[in-house]
């Protein structure tokens, strides 16, 4: 399933951050975001995973096909580290956490309670939930932040995987990883603000 971005608009707090966005990402494919900080990226990545509205444009392709990692873990801290995965199965109704353990090396983790894990050890375990979803798209924001080396290509090789299998990725990243992705720079799409007239000037 692809995912198209078109002639998108999006905000946050009110005010434009980033207009006349378009793109497409198919099956197979990896885009990576970069921009500086504040340029908007976290706000498109939640505009594209249903958490916002955009202002104006389409986004098609999205409905039951996104999985979503924010800045947050999403972990439950008092199950442990299989129960959380268990959860999520459920959530989303797919069966199974092998797959998520062995990609994330949870193995001598899984009866853990999350909440007693390292904050590297929860970034392998937030990020391991997409592997549980069953979602063709994934879609993360910063994902290696707390991660270790190791850690790092565990995850690139976990993505590798997923496109390896017909899944696509669209991650917002300082780092490189390693992967044969194509690159969006989000600074060009910097919204304009709206012209002050003279009757706002005369209050200045
Ligand atoms: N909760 C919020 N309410 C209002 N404005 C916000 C909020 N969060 C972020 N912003 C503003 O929205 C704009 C875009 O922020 P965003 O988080 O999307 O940028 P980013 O490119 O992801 O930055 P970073 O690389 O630092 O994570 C910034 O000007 C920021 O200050």
């Amino acid at each position: 399933m692809s995912l198209r971005i078109s002639d998108l608009c999006i905000a946050r707090g009110g005010i434009p951050v980033l207009e006349g966005l378009s793109f497409a990402l198919e099956p197979g494919q990896a885009l990576i975001l970069r921009g500086p900080n504040g340029s908007g990226k976290t706000t498109l990545l939640r505009t594209i995973a249903g958490l916002q509205p955009p202002v104006s444009g389409t986004i098609d392709g999205a409905e039951d096909m996104i999985a979503y990692a924010g800045h947050s873990d999403g972990i439950k801290p008092t199950l442990t580290v299989s129960e959380n995965l268990d959860f999520w199965a459920q959530v989303f109704g797919t069966e199974g956490i092998a797959a998520a353990i062995e990609a994330f090396d949870l193995d001598m983790l899984r009866d853990r309670p999350a909440g007693e894990l390292s904050a590297g050890q929860k970034r392998r375990l937030g990020l391991s939930r997409m592997l549980v979803t069953g979602r063709p798209i994934w879609v993360l924001d910063e994902p290696t932040v707390s991660l270790d080396v190791k850690s790092v290509m565990m995850f690139a090789d976990a993505v590798r995987a997923h496109l390896g299998q017909g899944g696509s990725a669209l991650i917002a990243t300082h780092i490189d990883l390693g992967l044969d992705s194509a690159v969006l720079e989000v600074g060009p799409f910097k919204a304009k603000l709206p012209a002050i007239d003279d009757f706002d000037g005369a209050f200045l």
